[in-house]
């Protein structure tokens, strides 16, 4: 169920980092499309050879993002094997993952984090409709595609990238150093459920009106996992409409946390709301 890329067809570019047993790097793949050559930038993203056992997660992982295609699904291309090195080769999306750009950047509007979260609340809701559960909702699996120009008004576009190694193979410290974007039931089952988006959707709405600081950081482990015991929650955002569905969605009883149609909603009810006006104050020059 997965399109095969020639190893040669590929050409490698710079390390972009690394993530859960995984090493990135930009690059470009060739095809022959009627007799035409092509070359496309893409991001090729290589499992560790010491976590080889890993392989099939990791192409699961990618034939979830393959099976459907949605405009803020990441497309993947295909997968390429070669000796011991198993690749996945993605689209190459241009400005990188949201958590570094909100951490750069300045000036971000609300009206622009709000449009950034109904776009990720459409692509959950399109999964919902599907009865896919992706498993690693949070600003660093955001991609954005276009910054969007304050000056013209023009929107930014985000792309969900694929969930990674599922957490059951994570090790348990992985799935601990996720809290607070994996929801608690998860640390029992380590099974993944459609309610769990929705808890890690709420940490990540967290992390984008909070300038992309992700919550908890300076928690250890073992502090972390005592934030779920005592059902603690975030600290709430000053914008009360929005840290209501922050906590609607961080509820320990999965039941009880919002559909995605829900979700969708109260955003648009946020987005009319007065509070653009209010807070212009805060992109104003002083
Ligand atoms: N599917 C993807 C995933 N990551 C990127 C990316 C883009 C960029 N400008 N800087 C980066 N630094 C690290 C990753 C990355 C692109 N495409």
């Amino acid at each position: 169920q997965f399109h095969m890329i020639k190893h040669e067809d590929l050409t490698w570019s710079e390390s972009l980092g690394q993530g859960s047993f995984t090493h990135i790097f930009r690059g470009s793949k060739t095809d022959q499309r009627d007799g035409v050559t092509h070359s496309t930038e893409v991001l090729l993203k290589v499992l560790d050879a010491n976590h080889k056992n890993c392989w099939e997660s990791f192409f699961e992982a990618a034939s979830l993002m393959s099976q459907i295609s949605h405009k803020h699904l990441l497309l993947v291309y295909g997968i390429s094997v070669h000796k011991s090195k198993n690749i996945m080769v993605q689209e190459f999306v241009k400005h990188g993952a949201l958590d570094l750009y909100l951490k750069k950047s300045t000036s971000v509007s609300v009206s622009w984090k709000l449009d950034v979260a109904k776009q990720l609340a459409c692509a959950l809701n399109f999964l919902e409709e599907k009865n896919i559960a992706h498993g690693n909702i949070c600003a660093k699996n955001l991609l954005l595609a276009r910054e969007g120009d304050p000056s013209t008004d023009n929107s930014p576009f985000i792309k969900l990238s694929d969930p990674g190694i599922s957490m059951a193979l994570l090790g348990k410290d992985v799935v601990l150093d996720r809290i607070p974007w994996v929801a608690p039931e998860v640390l029992n089952t380590l099974e993944i459920e459609l309610e769990c988006d929705k808890w890690s959707f709420g940490s990540t709405l967290w992390e984008i009106f909070n300038n992309g600081e992700a919550p908890l950081q300076g928690l250890d482990p073992i502090h972390k996992q005592q934030f779920y015991e005592h059902f603690s929650n975030l600290p709430a955002l000053e914008w009360t409409e929005l840290a209501d569905l922050i906590s609607q969605c961080m509820q320990y009883q999965p039941e009880l946390r919002p559909s995605c149609r829900s979700i969708i909603r109260q955003l648009n009810s946020l987005i009319t709301s007065d509070y653009e006006i209010l807070h212009a104050s805060d992109t104003l020059p002083k």
